[in-house]
């Protein structure tokens, strides 16, 4: 069945709706240019509420395993690509990813140029649109766009009850602000054989504090850092009492608590192939990405400890007396390098 991307500058992009059909899918237009893991892209909660549309131009070749998933279901809301494979050939194969998404309510389009569309979205900026059965006219589109509201997307993709993940014995133990995390930010934590306790994004800085763990880990999760002031307030009142490490969301939260100010970037860092430099030595390293937001300006006593080599942004901060360690980038990979699994235990090394 024929579909059509509207965008809210008025262009239409005409392609085969695939998934589960509905007749308006309303989000966030972003790219990701990840050549493999859109299973991981699609369940990562950080991609909630966008369409995602991949640069790489076949997708869905090696099917759906769900081993791969990042939480339990999919959050990105639509997703576009230019071809679908509906044979996939792989050993572990368990589903076709047209089948997956039906399955997961997700209304795709398949047959669209995304290449042009990556370059209008570079071009002008991420925009807001619709994966819609019927073409409408622009100001009707607009109409409908400016009902939605996406601000409250932490509330929906945090964990509603605390939960423990019990590590090694005499392992040290971190409280995790569930701001929507993804499944291999845990993993890894449980591969260190850490105790956790997993609470949700509401939690008040006194209950974390009674709970008297050895760290407070910020999680990544989706929207714009300045939706959330109630969280930026509990962390500040954390600051100074725990260690607190944090990644993507988590290290903009943090740098809001620290008073420093966070901005939207034109078209965001979605894709496994982002350069960042480590400071400290010079080095470069290709790096897992996905966000729109980023931390534009931090208090003198802040150090930066990454950029990113292609527009020069923040990717990491660190206060040493304070015990703040964090980054903008994923060491968790899934989708992405592996390379920087060591950043983590750079982290970690705050809490010692
Ligand atoms: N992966 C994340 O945590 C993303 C953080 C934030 N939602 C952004 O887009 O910048």
């Amino acid at each position: 069945m024929k579909g059509y991307l509207q965008l809210e500058n008025g262009m239409t992009f005409e392609g085969e709706l695939f998934g589960k059909i509905q007749e308006k899918v309303i989000g966030e237009v972003v790219f990701n240019t990840s050549m493999t893991g859109y299973q991981e892209i699609l369940t990562d909660p950080s991609y909630y509420g966008q369409i995602v549309t991949m640069t790489y131009p076949l997708i869905g070749n090696y099917g759906v395993n769900f081993d791969y998933e990042q939480s339990d279901s999919c959050k990105a809301r639509g997703f576009i690509v230019k071809e679908v494979c509906y044979k996939p050939n792989n050993f572990n194969n368990e589903m076709t990813l047209p089948d997956y998404l039906e399955s997961e309510d997700i209304t795709a389009l398949s047959g669209i140029d995304t290449r042009m569309l990556t370059k209008v979205l570079r071009n002008e900026g991420v925009m807001r649109g619709m994966i819609t059965t019927h073409m409408m006219p622009k100001t009707k589109l607009i109409e409908i766009l400016d009902e939605h509201d996406n601000s409250k997307s932490v509330f929906t993709v945090s964990t509603s009850n605390t939960y423990e993940i019990k590590g090694k014995k005499d392992a040290k133990h971190i409280v995790i602000y569930d701001y929507g995390i993804k499944t291999n930010i845990i993993n890894m934590f449980k591969e260190k054989g850490l105790n956790l306790t997993i609470v949700p994004f509401d939690t008040k800085a006194e209950d974390v504090l009674k709970i008297n763990p050895d760290a407070v880990f910020l999680s990544n999760g989706p929207g714009d850092p300045m939706d959330l002031p109630m969280c930026v307030e509990e962390i500040k009142k954390l600051i100074g009492k725990l260690p607190i490490l944090g990644i993507c969301l988590g290290h903009q939260l943090a740098s809001l608590a620290l008073g420093g100010t966070t901005k939207k970037l034109k078209f965001g860092h979605r894709g496994g192939n982002h350069s960042v430099k480590n400071l400290a030595n010079e080095r470069v390293f290709i790096t897992s990405q996905n966000h729109g937001y980023v931390v534009d300006k931090l208090p003198k006593d802040v150090e930066v400890t990454y950029t990113h080599v292609n527009d020069g942004s923040i990717e990491g901060m660190r206060v040493r007396d304070k015990k703040i360690y964090t980054v903008q980038f994923h060491p968790e990979a899934c989708p992405g390098p592996t390379d920087n699994g060591n950043v983590l235990d750079e982290i970690l090394k705050v809490i010692e």
